[in-house]
């Protein structure tokens, strides 16, 4: 389990790997990321700062259904193999790719990933980001915050990924990220 700055753990479920990728490799991670179909993220009519391509499968905030969409590309396949690697799954788990890119002034607010997937793994690119964590205690949030250094990567799953929320504030510098998730078995679409 990574530890925060104090050297707390950060939580259970939650690995993370600070070279997930080699420096020389994040480039053309970056110009790929930048080459896609990249369009506005939308939520229900509402259009987000950051700019987000899905793969394989894609789950359409504006109408809350999950569909079939592109394959992945063959640039993704080789990190789908090194997340799964890092996140103790079958080469074939991870069922979908979110390309996003975040602008200056961009983030994600709080939420939980959709639960029709379980594991998540993300890469990160570029300028240096936090994720914060946080769950509902009698009075008020109990909080974490993990450090997302580029060419690094982490993998939410159990209680990080259902028991808490995350959400990346805003920088001033672009960051690209990378999240391959499977789904749950309950979930999965025949
Ligand atoms: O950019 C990231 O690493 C996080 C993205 C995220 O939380 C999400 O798409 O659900
Ligand atoms: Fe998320």
């Amino acid at each position: 389990m990574p530890a925060d700055l104090f050297g707390t753990p950060v939580l259970p479920g939650l690995a993370t790997v600070d070279d997930l990728i080699a420096p020389d490799e994040e480039a053309a991670l970056i110009a790929a990321i930048d080459s896609a179909p990249l369009s506005p993220f939308r939520f229900q009519g509402w259009t987000g700062k950051r700019l987000t391509a899905s793969y394989g499968w894609r789950y359409d905030f504006d109408t809350a259904r999950l569909g079939e969409t592109d394959p992945m590309p063959d640039w993704l396949t080789p990190l789908k193999a090194r997340a799964a690697a890092f996140a103790g799954l079958g080469r074939d788990d991870l069922v979908q790719a979110l390309l996003i890119r975040y602008d200056p002034g961009a983030g994600i607010g709080w939420h939980r990933d959709r639960p029709v997937f379980e594991h998540v793994v993300g890469i990160s690119l570029g300028a240096p980001a936090v994720m914060r964590l946080r769950r509902r205690i009698e009075r008020g949030f109990e909080r974490r915050s993990l450090p997302l250094p580029p060419c690094g990567a982490y993998h939410l799953s159990d209680e990080a990924r259902h028991g808490w929320e995350h959400s990346i504030a805003p920088i001033e510098e672009t960051r690209w990220s990378i999240t391959f998730r499977s789904f749950t078995d309950r979930e999965r679409p025949r």
